[in-house]
């Protein structure tokens, strides 16, 4: 049986009120969910289901109000050491006016590494994400895609047991979004770490995972957990051709949909 990397227990959590007619936002209400030791496991749900708030909770941004995440069984009070979190927005993530070796190696420093040894992971990061050579490269100097690929470099860096992304791709064009995914792939196989991911692009989602957890509309909880059982080895064109990735996207935006109150709103999700 595959070890438990994280466990999240009967989680609830309400946003407290913001005035005397505020009753306060239930968002979370009893979620239950374990992510296996090196399992790539992705959230999804309909929009404002409260997936960022979810993995707020997990990285130890957020304190539940009540439930707990267990990370190899030790409750999360505060960010742990062991995740890395890489945002939707690189453009606030990374420091403008410092280099991209030297946002790679500012949370190295902070862990007390010495200067030949942060040199060395900082180099070897950015050859993982395709960047050899950037390091005395400003942000502004670079991509969207290129500053998330930085991004993706500073969290690997760090040597995370797990990574939590929340909907990082989202802010890119679809081409650079493909590559950034299989860069992920290829970091998840390199590192064997566990990944725990928010994406709203469902194709995105059954791509990249071996589960998807699907979230109820507020107050949430997992609606379902879907098996995602492609092979292993994920290729752009002949994982997204199959017959049975065809019938999984199906099922996942199916079930978000039927999950999803009609309003005049037009649907997140399209398929
Ligand atoms: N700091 C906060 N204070 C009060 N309410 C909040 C706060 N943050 C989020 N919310 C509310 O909690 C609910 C869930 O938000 P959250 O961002 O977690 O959902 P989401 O599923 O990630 O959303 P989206 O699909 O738009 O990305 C929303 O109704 C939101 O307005």
């Amino acid at each position: 049986m595959t070890d438990i990397r994280l466990t999240i227990e009967d989680l609830h959590k309400t946003y407290p009120p913001r005035g005397r007619k505020d009753p306060g936002t239930e968002v979370l209400r009893g979620v239950n969910l374990e992510v296996h030791d090196g399992e790539f496991l992705s959230i999804v749900g309909p929009s404002g289901a409260g997936k960022t708030t979810l993995l707020r909770c997990i990285s130890g941004l957020l304190a539940p109000t009540s439930g707990r995440v267990l990370l190899d069984n030790q409750e999360i009070t505060a960010p742990p050491r062991e995740i890395a979190l890489v945002f939707q927005d690189y453009s606030r993530s990374l420091y403008p006016w410092m280099n991209v070796g030297k946002n790679i190696a500012l949370p190295l420093r902070a862990q007390g590494l010495d200067k030949g040894e942060i040199a060395k992971r900082v180099e070897s990061c950015l050859a993982s994400v395709g960047l050899e050579g950037a390091a005395g490269r400003y942000p502004w100097q670079l991509s969207g895609g290129m500053q998330q690929r930085v991004a993706i470099a500073r969290a690997i860096a760090y040597q995370p047991e797990v990574m939590v992304l929340d909907e990082p791709f989202a802010s890119v064009d679809a081409q650079t979004r493909n590559d950034l995914e299989d860069l992920l792939l290829q970091v998840r196989q390199e590192t064997g770490a566990t990944f725990v991911f928010v994406t709203h692009d469902v194709d995105e989602s059954v791509y990249l995972s071996d589960r998807v957890a699907i979230l109820s509309q507020t107050p949430s909880h997992i609606e379902e957990i879907v098996p995602i059982g492609l092979p292993a080895d994920r290729n752009q064109l002949e994982t997204r051709a199959l017959p049975e990735f065809s019938e999984l996207r199906a099922h996942i935006f199916g079930t978000i949909r039927n999950l999803v109150v009609p309003t005049n709103t037009p649907p997140e999700y399209t398929i």
